[in-house]
């Protein structure tokens, strides 16, 4: 436990100087669907990497194995150095997901809810976590509320506090900001991005909105059919396919437009 509240053993030097995020030749098959074929990378700390990609392209897949929910056909994912899922209890403590898709207890209130979370991970002060925590996302006139009562939006911020709850050292998110509104998204986005700096925190984000993944991630990694199709920062990408907008180079993704992109830019 450290003295910041934090659920977790202290790293030892070789885990720190590791990547946050190491998945090599990772492979996994559902009866005739290739779900994720072959794919490769490797996330230094403190990044921030947007997935990118159509339905069934492959990021779900690709997070959970990250996560060592789903075993993988084949292949290797190592999360802040430790091999998943044979080591998940040295790194799960560590780490968090969000996903809207993924509805907490309804009938608890959210700060029954964010009890209940900060406790399995041992959070230190969690009552002192959890105000600052409503704090930061404005949850405070909702935190005595039902969660089944609250707007598609109140949940999608109590989601976030939940997934900040163990102050992880890597967050995965599945699409934090679907169901908010322009502004509330905004807010959002730079909260991840004050939570990153302060904390040196890995992030890896699922999105489909295009301008949410250049305005906060440092690279990209563009999935079709479980494999990548290409993996650099927003900017290269845009430049290699001739586009000003990363929505653009997905929609020549999507549409097999790819090399007569990539040859109108020669
Ligand atoms: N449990 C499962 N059993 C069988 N097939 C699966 C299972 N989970 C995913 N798939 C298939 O694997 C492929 C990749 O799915 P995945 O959910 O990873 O895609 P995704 O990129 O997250 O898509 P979306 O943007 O729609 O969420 C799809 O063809 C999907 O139908």
């Amino acid at each position: 436990m450290t003295e910041n509240g934090k659920a977790s053993s202290r790293p030892t030097v070789a885990e720190h100087s590791s990547p946050a995020i190491a998945v090599d030749h990772l492979v996994k098959v559902y009866k005739q669907t290739r779900a994720v074929d072959d794919i490769s990378f490797s996330l230094p700390r403190g990044s921030i990497t947007g997935l990118l990609g159509g339905n069934g392209a492959g990021k779900t897949t690709t997070i959970a194995m990250i996560m060592g929910l789903v075993l993988p056909t084949s292949g290797r994912v190592q999360v802040l150095g430790h091999e998943m899922p044979e080591e998940s209890a040295a790194v799960l403590g560590r780490m968090n997901f969000e996903s809207p898709y993924v509805d907490m207890p309804m009938r608890l209130t959210v700060r029954q809810n964010l009890t209940v979370f900060g406790k399995l991970y041992a959070v230190k002060h969690l009552s002192d976590r959890i105000a600052k925590l409503a704090d930061d996302l404005d949850l405070t006139d909702f935190i005595d509320r039902a969660n089944g009562k609250l707007s598609a939006g109140q949940k999608t911020r109590v989601a976030l506090a939940k997934a900040l709850i163990n102050q992880p050292e890597l967050l995965l998110l599945d699409e934090p900001t679907a169901s908010l509104d322009p502004d509330t998204a905004d807010w959002v986005r730079a909260h991840l991005m004050s939570y990153r700096k302060e904390n040196n925190a890995t992030i890896l984000l699922a999105s489909h909105n295009m301008l949410e993944v250049e305005r906060l991630c440092d690279r990209v990694i563009i999935m079709k059919r479980g494999r990548i199709e290409d993996d650099d920062t927003p900017e290269a990408i845009m430049a290699r396919y001739n586009r000003t907008t990363l929505e653009e180079v997905f929609l020549d993704v999507a549409r097999g437009r790819v090399n007569g992109a990539k040859e109108a830019a020669r």
